[in-house]
């Protein structure tokens, strides 16, 4: 499929929040024409998505299976790409967001965008790198020249099921690592922490079907380094508050933004214990959350665990 080779292109962004609005100015810059949606802006879908020669969900999770469902019913023309930026996990059927974007636009191209981009420093300016993924590299390549510049360095990747699981993954771990950060326990600690967890990121991203290279790029160790080593991540905020003593509930309400690693914890769990995969790491993030565990308890489920070799013959 050939894709319009425009000087100025049409891109709709669903989502006007703090990723929406980043990932707008981005294609902004490069001179594109910018419709954007979201539900407070008062424009309608069907007016929103007219005329889109691209168009990009970056709404949260819980908003993606109706937006596709509304979409769905409007109707877009075929040869548009579908640009998923959303990190998350369906809670009620536990698909990731391009699997729902795909059952409901089968006939077209869904690229998956994620990577170490936490938007409060791209808003600022600062360089970043990002993925596009996608079984149909034309469309990725379209949703690189269209965002990449000298802001967003943008790689192309065939793999829109592990660049998707790394970004999602990696905020069950950013909530591991804020406790460790908010525990005070140190480099040691938080190295071992965060080297188990990419084993364990790989461990059941490679299950549902991503490929292992994958999550050692920018889209998964990469995102993982980012969102575990800053204040500005949400779901590392998350960790930090509960090591602190603060309830979830007073966090999220400081937060006033989405931080997915809350419900996508839940979930993972849930494909967890269905697919009989270990998660040692997400298991403790998830009795943490679910009141059933203190932070200290939760460290100490994870040193006391059995002795084990580092790797198993089958893993990697
Ligand atoms: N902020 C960041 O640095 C990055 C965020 N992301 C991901 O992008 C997604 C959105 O995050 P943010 O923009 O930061 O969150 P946000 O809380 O700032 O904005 C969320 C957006 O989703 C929309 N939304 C929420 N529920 C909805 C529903 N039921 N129907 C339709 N729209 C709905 C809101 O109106 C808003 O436009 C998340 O999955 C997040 O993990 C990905 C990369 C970077
Ligand atoms: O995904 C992100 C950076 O890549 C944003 O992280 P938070 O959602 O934790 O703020």
């Amino acid at each position: 499929m050939e894709f319009p080779d425009k000087e100025q292109a049409t891109l709709t962004v669903l989502g006007a929040g703090a990723w929406g609005s980043a990932l707008a100015e981005l294609a902004g810059h490069n001179g594109h024409k910018i419709n954007l949606w979201s539900r407070r802006l008062g424009n309608t879908l069907e007016e929103a998505v007219e005329g889109a020669d691209l168009i990009v969900s970056a709404i949260s999770m819980k908003g993606v299976a109706a937006t596709a469902g509304k979409l769905q019913e409007i109707g877009i023309p075929d040869h548009v790409p579908i640009v998923t930026a959303t990190k998350g996990l369906d809670a009620e059927s536990t698909r990731t967001p391009s699997q729902i974007w795909h059952e409901d636009f089968p006939d077209h191209p869904i690229v998956v965008l994620s990577g170490p981009n936490l938007s409060a420093e791209i808003e600022r300016h600062l360089p970043a790198a990002t993925v596009v993924a996608s079984a149909d590299m034309a469309a990725a390549e379209f949703a690189q020249k269209l965002f990449a510049s000298s802001l967003l360095r943008v790689y192309t990747s065939n793999d829109p099921m592990g660049t998707e699981l790394g970004g999602t993954l990696k905020n069950v771990i950013a909530i591991a690592s804020g406790v460790c950060d908010g525990l005070e326990l140190g480099i040691n600690a938080k190295s071992a922490l965060l080297t188990r967890a990419l084993t364990e990121m790989i461990r059941i991203g490679t299950h549902l079907g991503g490929q292992t290279e994958t999550f050692f790029g920018l889209s998964g160790l990469g995102d993982m380094l980012a969102t575990c080593n800053s204040a500005l991540s949400r779901n590392y905020r998350v960790g930090y508050g509960l090591a602190k003593g603060k309830t979830l509930e007073v966090i999220l309400q400081e937060l006033g933004s989405t931080a997915e690693g809350v419900n996508t914890t839940n979930v993972l769990i849930a494909i967890a214990n269905r697919e009989k995969i270990p998660v040692p790491i997400s298991e403790e993030v998830y009795r943490l959350l679910n009141n059933e565990i203190n932070p200290q308890e939760a460290v100490e489920a994870l040193m006391e665990r059995d002795l084990k070799p580092e790797f198993h013959e089958q893993e990697f």
